[in-house]
């Protein structure tokens, strides 16, 4: 018995996880088995090319209070290898299973592959200013962060979907789901960001990037302070190690000043335009195109060029 594992109580995240799931299965030769709680999320996960997927039936749990009965699981099936979705709740989930597996656990893989003795797991350190990379003993858990691999291709192969019998922690119980209150843009999807910082002097100038925006049918984001001190944009609008991470095909930062805290959500993303006063401004060193100059200037013509 042994397999990789991979385990995300978000489903996008699960499917994207059995990318590198499905990669380490050709190198170990190994089977890949997806674990899901919500039996509903089952067939989209069995569509993605796994051996086996076990539906976790604990009745209304929290990942949390599944983790023992996880942590069971995969000891009785010899997991090698468990990949687990790096969000704050999988983050909890996998340091419990680290521990009752005795394995190493590394946070925020971005690749993964066989090493001599071990996992070998490559992560991004201080906000992305360094990478290191590790050798985990077998077995070894890694949480990997939303969207760092897209999913695999749909296969049509039969796959086996099968119920698992688990016992929840009967001293964590879930009385009530309530949907977080989103005020309907989810900038994570956005493939074109106009992101907005300390540069702007009032909410009312928000116009400006408002404008340009539109102009580019992109959705605003911007810094932590904008969103938690001045409260000018909702919470989940901000980008950075403490808020989101976006992956988009345009970013374009206007009057801010891309400190390491704000890049590490957004240097992935495919073009990075900078609009900035400062010529030393660090957010010129992550970006493939940069105009020096007066935001309050510029964006007006910007989008005036691009309503052309
Ligand atoms: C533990 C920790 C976690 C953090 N997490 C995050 C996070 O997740 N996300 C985040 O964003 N920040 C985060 N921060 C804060 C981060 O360190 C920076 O302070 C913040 O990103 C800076 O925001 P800003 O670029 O809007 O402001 P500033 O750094 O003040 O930059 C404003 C920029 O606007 C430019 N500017 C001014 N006027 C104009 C003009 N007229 N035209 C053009 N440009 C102009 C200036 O040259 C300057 O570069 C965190 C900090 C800590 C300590």
């Amino acid at each position: 018995m042994a397999g990789i594992f991979v385990y995300s109580e978000d489903l996008a995240l699960a499917g994207q996880l059995l990318t590198p799931a499905l990669d380490l299965k050709r190198s170990l030769g190994q089977p890949v088995v997806a674990l899901t709680a919500d039996a509903a999320s089952a067939a989209a996960l069995a569509a993605l090319g796994p051996d086996r997927v076990l539906v976790l039936e604990a009745g209304p749990a929290s990942p949390e209070a599944l983790a023992p009965a996880l942590a069971d699981l995969l000891q009785r099936e010899g997991a090698q290898v468990v990949l687990v979705g790096g969000t704050l709740r999988g983050k909890h989930v996998a340091a419990h299973l680290a521990a009752v597996l005795d394995a190493g656990l590394a946070s925020d893989a971005k690749a993964l592959a066989p090493a001599e003795g071990g996992l070998g797991v490559q992560r991004i350190l201080y906000g992305g200013l360094a990478v290191s990379e590790e050798v985990l003993a077998y077995p070894a858990v890694v949480t990997v962060q939303a969207r760092t691999f897209l999913p695999p291709p749909p296969s049509a192969a039969e796959v086996a979907i099968a119920p698992q019998a688990v016992l929840a922690d009967a001293r964590v119980q879930v009385t009530r789901v309530e949907q977080a209150a989103r005020e309907g843009v989810d900038i994570a999807a956005s493939q074109r960001l106009v992101a907005v910082g300390r540069g702007f002097r009032t909410r009312e100038d928000l116009d400006l990037a408002a404008g340009l925006a539109g102009a580019l049918q992109a959705d605003l984001a911007c810094t932590r302070g904008i969103a938690e001190d001045e409260h000018w944009l909702p919470i989940e609008r901000y980008i950075g190690i403490s808020g989101q991470t976006v992956k988009p095909e345009l970013y374009v930062a206007a009057g801010l000043s891309g400190q390491v805290q704000h890049l590490v959500g957004c240097r992935e993303a495919k073009v990075i335009v900078a609009i900035n006063s400062d010529e030393r401004a660090p957010i010129f060193e992550a970006a493939d195109y940069g105009i020096v100059g007066d935001l309050y200037q510029v964006l007006p013509l910007l989008t005036a060029a691009l309503a052309r």
